[in-house]
């Protein structure tokens, strides 16, 4: 953990915090205007500083959500030139993450859509953004763009996120979802 990655400050009425609990973010709410919001945690794929497979991605919030400039590179290379449509969803499903820290909430992606209306090249300058469009209840559906040097927007994504409380990440015996 570093000195960024923000600490709970839930855990069980009458019991002390463990060490597992100690690695869960509360997402406080975070001002417009900030410097980089802390990750997720130090080794998440998405903006873990210490993950070297990782994207790192650096988010800021802004007065509409979360915006943050991204260059995918060789690592994430789908199609020759072309960043691999699974890691331009990873870097989107994160970013929506960071919006957790404008409701103050612990969420999960329960559904992810990605329209990809032109490609994403490596090595290339990126401007990616995201909002809360909508909250009814624990659920939070979200929309973001990835858009190039000339304002092109060329991926659109919407996702559900639905508000989950600690107990989400200490339990291990998660079954499957039956809809
Ligand atoms: C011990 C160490 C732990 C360490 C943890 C460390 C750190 C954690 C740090 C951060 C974690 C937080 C955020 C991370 C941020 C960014 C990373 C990127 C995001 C991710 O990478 S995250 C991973 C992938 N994600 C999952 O791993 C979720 C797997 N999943 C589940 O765990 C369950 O699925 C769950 C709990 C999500 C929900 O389960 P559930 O049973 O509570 O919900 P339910 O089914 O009842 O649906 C409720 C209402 O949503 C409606 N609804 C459902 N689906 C819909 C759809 N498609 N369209 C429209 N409505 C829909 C229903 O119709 C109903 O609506 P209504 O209430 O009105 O009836």
């Amino acid at each position: 953990m570093t000195e960024d990655t923000p600490r709970t400050g839930t855990h069980e009425p009458g019991s002390e915090p463990c060490e597992a609990e100690d690695s869960i973010p509360t997402f406080p709410v975070v001002a417009s205007g900030s410097a980089d919001l802390p990750p997720h945690h130090d080794h998440c794929l998405g903006c873990g500083p210490a993950n070297p497979h990782g994207h790192q991605l650096r988010v800021r919030r802004d007065a509409h959500g979360v915006h943050a400039h991204h260059r995918f590179d060789s690592r994430h290379v789908g199609a020759p030139t072309i960043a691999h449509g699974g890691a331009v969803a990873t870097v989107l499903d994160d970013l929506f993450g960071f919006l957790l820290y404008t409701v103050g909430e612990l969420a999960v992606t329960r559904h992810l859509a990605i329209d990809y209306l032109a490609p994403v090249l490596l090595d290339t300058p990126y401007t990616l953004r995201a909002h809360i469009h909508a909250r009814d209840g624990r659920k939070l559906h979200l929309r973001a763009t990835i858009e190039n040097d000339h304002a092109h927007v060329v991926t659109t994504a919407t996702a559900l996120f639905l508000i989950v409380d600690i107990d989400h990440f200490l339990t291990t015996t998660h079954q499957p979802h039956h809809r």
